[in-house]
């Protein structure tokens, strides 16, 4: 079984107001809601590929009841621990950019804490973790490396989906799988990355570091995956981007679905990209039919005297 966990799930309040004014009233011309969180974005993904996973992490209140009812609707187990406070509303304000407001999350306590740890102790070395999005505050900052150490007594593979200090941490247990954006990667390495080039120079040296497969994303410029034996570098289509809220998570769902289904690495990875990009170029998640459509569009081929 797959397992992805959100620590902090969200309702993703995604709302289209034309010229926003900020210190004005505005009206929405369009919105609405959705489960959020990367992992359960990771999970939805998922089973529109007919990949089955397990959703984890926590949710509470009115609107952590929205999540999981959203989930069972669409037929994708979860298994959360409930708190007491609301999962949190994130803001989604489309207007001639996009921007965002993620909220804060409710309190976890220590005995919550235990009941989730309790969930692994079932998993086995044949399951795969993902664990993807942001800490909430109430927990300590090193709760992934807690996850990622009781995966290890368990032989199974983690995939990770995080950034800043966790990403740091994470790299240091040698992950099946990470996926920085180039923004996050240059963080790393206290420095900028404009180009697929700088993203290569700075992906091989996590691979280095004993990370197994690193894909780096560049939005509209591609994106690259790195193995310990090769790297691969694919472009994007081209499309209106019309919410590219999720379009990151698409690509880890697309992968690890491909991978799931024994489909080679490259496969996986043009999977993983369409996915992304049929996120990018929809108003919510993914189809199977977007991405289909997508596939001819993507091109992955090795990089140049990379055969290592
Ligand atoms: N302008 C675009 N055109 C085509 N595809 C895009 C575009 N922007 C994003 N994508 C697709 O989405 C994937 C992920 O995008 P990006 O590199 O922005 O990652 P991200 O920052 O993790 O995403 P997000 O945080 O928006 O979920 C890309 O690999 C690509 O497939
Ligand atoms: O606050 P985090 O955990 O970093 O990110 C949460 C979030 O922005 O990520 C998803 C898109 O990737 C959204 O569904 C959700 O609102």
């Amino acid at each position: 079984m797959i397992y992805t966990v959100t620590l902090n799930p969200s309702v993703d309040y995604i709302v289209e107001v034309e010229q926003f004014e900020l210190g004005s009233l505005n009206r929405t011309v369009a919105d609405t809601k959705f489960p959020g969180g990367k992992g359960i974005n990771v999970s939805r993904v998922m089973k529109r590929l007919s990949v089955e996973s397990n959703a984890l992490g926590f949710i509470g209140g009115f609107t952590g009841k929205f999540v999981e009812d959203f989930l069972n609707l669409e037929k994708i187990p979860s298994n959360f621990v409930k708190v007491s406070g609301d999962t949190r509303i994130n803001i989604k304000l489309k207007t001639e950019v996009e921007s965002e407001i993620n909220g804060l999350g409710p309190n976890i306590s220590d005995g919550q804490l235990t009941e989730f740890f309790e969930i692994f102790q079932k998993m086995t070395k044949e399951d795969i973790v993902v664990l993807a999005g942001s800490i909430p505050g109430t927990l300590p900052s090193s709760i992934y490396k807690e996850i990622i150490a009781v995966c290890k007594e368990k032989e199974i593979k983690v995939v990770a989906d995080v950034s800043g200090e966790a990403l740091k941490e994470v790299i240091t247990e040698k992950p099946y799988l990470i996926k920085p954006n180039h923004h996050e990667l240059g963080e790393l390495f206290n420095t900028e990355i404009q180009s697929v080039e700088e993203a290569l120079i700075y992906g091989k040296k996590l691979v280095e570091q004993g990370v197994k497969h690193v894909i780096v994303s560049l939005a509209e410029k591609g994106a690259l995956l790195i193995t310990e034996n090769n790297s691969y570098v694919a472009n994007v289509p081209k499309g209106k981007v019309l919410n590219s809220v999720g379009a990151g998570d698409s690509v880890v769902g697309g992968f690890i679905s491909a991978i799931s289904k024994s489909y080679t690495i490259e496969e996986a990875f043009k999977i993983g990209v369409a996915a992304g990009s049929a996120t990018a170029f929809s108003m919510e998640l993914c189809t199977k039919e977007k991405i289909e459509e997508l596939l001819p569009y993507i091109e992955v081929n090795r990089v140049e005297g990379e055969e290592r």
